[in-house]
């Protein structure tokens, strides 16, 4: 398989690139793969049956008249015969097997980089295709092509038996090979464009298809049904148009490589013939012969027929590549004790994944334990911003954020995960029980989610359930109010008594009993000495913090204590200002 470039140099320091990790998955099935050649060689010798058989009877059974000949050369032929079906079974399935291993060895880091880009890019992004690249290349494997790619260096030997029997024959099935190979060549070229056009816009239509599925409620209250439709469509469209031109353009080769092919057959034997009637050769060498170049040039028509799946394939290869380099195993890191709730954010800046320019800039505080954060400011101040960064989500541009001395880079990311409670704006619930989603999808310590849900003030609402905690609930399947998924997603941030909490607008859905049952558990995170950081528009979402932010166009405006912060912000609402505190780190 080829190596790509684009993602070259990119991996971390010390560690394999992605095309070296797709490389060492390959290589994994290096003892099964040098099987699969050795029983190739088995399989195209043993082609070399129908010729030499044809040989024998045109030249020595038909001309001696022997059937003891014809009856020994037959069952010796059957038995050739049995041993080739045999082995070509057995390589068969040992591809398949290379096949299976290859997914099963790259899954994990496949998963896990798809999810890594996901949340560095977005989960719509067109290049969450990890996994259905994954799945066409294990498609690829088991195919019939990857035989053929076996079978292919086994041309020549079958031309070269050719010369042997006539330079002509020979002369005349090379050429006529170079024309299958340079069919071949063009068919890739021509093809490549509009299959890959026809994948994108595949994929655009599935992903449109499915948001339109999960917000269908909203479409048909907003008579957006036509337009959706019509939108729908429109990609379908254009993987259908793509699709198309590469199908006719992949029709001509196939059916120019396959009429060739017959053409040349017939070209063979007629030189064939002329040869014989020169007494130049034995009709059974004819006849062998135009046996001998089929089997020749069967593998260079497989591949011209199944050329859209390696192509695919390739592409897929390319892809993953790229997406391994962009996100490289994970290092060991020594592990480090759970740590108190000390942050520490100095000269932060952002830059958003995709993105160019900072969109949060020179931000600093500290966070003493039990002292929480409130963060203001308006749409796109860049409150999510910051959450996204405490969390670990989005690495620092530059700048630092530590907790408790060790920048969160040293840190494992699910130990990390472990330690930081984090309800983002729009909550989701994944598929599974309201308990075992409280618990992040980990086996639940049942005590510990009962405790996380009573301080979210979810316990209750979960006990009125059908199944209580074990009721299972998923993404569209919930029938869950906007307020009771935010205080489930606000238990599972606190499940597990992170040292520190991001909250991003935690009281958006929020009734009266919401909002105060979200201070009290702010304040039990306080008394235990955690962490708090809140971002906020409404008032009564930070009446338990100490310390505020407020933020302007990605920059902190002011920073101090609440009220003093609240007080200025009356007196001073206007365009970013540069106190002495909007850098500084010693506010707590
Ligand atoms: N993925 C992204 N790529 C590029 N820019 C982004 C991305 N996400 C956010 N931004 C930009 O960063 C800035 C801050 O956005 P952010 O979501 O942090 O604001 P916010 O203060 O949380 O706003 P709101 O109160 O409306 O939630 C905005 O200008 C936004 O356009």
């Amino acid at each position: 398989m080829r190596d790509g470039q684009g993602g070259k140099g990119r991996a971390g320091a010390g560690w394999p690139d992605g095309f070296a990790e797709l490389r060492a998955a390959r290589g994994g099935s290096a003892g099964l793969l040098a099987g699969v050649a050795a029983f190739s060689v088995a399989v195209n010798l043993l082609a070399l049956t129908g010729p030499l058989f044809m040989l024998q009877i045109y030249d020595r059974v038909l001309t001696s008249g022997s059937v003891p000949t014809l009856t020994a050369l037959f069952l010796l032929v059957t038995f050739l015969f049995l041993m080739m079906g045999v082995i070509d079974l057995a390589r068969s399935r040992v591809m398949a097997r290379v096949a299976l291993r290859l997914q099963e060895r790259l899954e994990p880091r496949v998963f896990q980089a798809t999810l890594a880009d996901s949340a560095a890019v977005g989960a719509d992004d067109h290049r969450q295709t990890g996994l259905r690249d994954l799945d066409s290349l294990r498609q690829l494997v088991a195919s019939p092509l990857a035989t053929a790619l076996f079978d292919l260096p086994w041309a020549p030997l079958f031309l070269a038996a050719l010369y042997l029997f006539h330079p002509t024959l020979g002369a005349v099935a090379t050429l006529g090979l170079l024309v299958l190979v340079l069919a071949t060549w063009l068919n890739q070229r021509l093809t490549r464009p509009p299959l890959r056009d026809a994948a994108a816009a595949e994929h655009l239509a599935d992903r449109t298809a499915a948001l339109y599925r999960n917000e269908g409620e909203l479409i048909t209250a907003l008579g957006m049904r036509g337009a959706t439709l019509a939108r729908w469509r429109q990609s379908r469209h254009r993987m259908a148009q793509s699709l198309l031109s590469a199908l006719d353009r992949g029709a001509f080769f196939s059916v120019f490589s396959k009429s060739f092919r017959l053409f040349l057959q017939s070209a063979l034997l007629a030189a064939g013939a002329w040869l014989v009637l020169r007494q130049e050769l034995t009709p059974g060498a004819m006849i062998a012969s135009s046996v001998l170049m089929g089997r020749a040039l069967a593998p260079i028509d497989q591949l011209v027929a199944g050329w859209s799946a390696m192509q695919r394939a390739l592409d897929g290869w390319d892809r993953l590549g790229h997406l391994l380099t962009r996100h490289p195993p994970q290092r060991p890191r020594t592990p480090l004790p759970r740590p108190a709730a000390r942050v520490d954010v100095a000269n932060l800046s952002i830059i958003p994944p995709q993105g160019a320019v900072p969109v949060l800039r020179c931000v600093g505080f500290s966070l003493a334990p039990g002292q929480a954060l409130g963060v203001i400011g308006p749409s796109g101040a860049g409150k999510s911003t910051l959450a996204r960064a405490l969390t670990g989500g989005w690495p620092a541009a530059g700048g630092t954020i530590r907790l408790d001395g060790a920048t969160l880079d040293q840190y494992d990311p699910d130990q990390l995960g472990r330690l930081i409670g984090y309800l983002p704006q729009q909550v989701t619930l994944f598929d599974g029980t309201v308990a075992e989603n409280i618990a992040r999808l980990s086996q639940p310590d049942p005590a510990a989610v009962v405790r996380a849900a009573i301080a979210a003030a979810a316990h209750r609402m979960i006990l009125a359930l059908p199944q209580g905690y074990d009721t299972p609930v998923s993404q569209a399947g919930a029938r869950l109010s906007g307020g009771q998924v935010q205080r489930i997603g606000l238990a599972r941030a606190l499940y597990g008594d992170p040292v520190l909490l991001v909250l991003d607008e935690p009281d958006s859905n929020l009734d009266h009993e919401g909002s105060a049952a979200l201070n009290l558990a702010i304040r039990g995170v306080k008394a235990r000495a955690g962490a708090v950081v809140i971002t906020a528009h409404r008032p009564a979402a930070i009446v338990e913090c100490d310390l505020l932010l407020r933020m302007d166009r990605g920059q902190p405006v002011a920073l101090g204590p609440r009220d003093e912060v609240l007080r200025e912000t009356v007196c001073n609402p206007g365009p970013p200002r540069h106190a002495a505190a909007e850098t500084g780190r010693g506010a707590a």
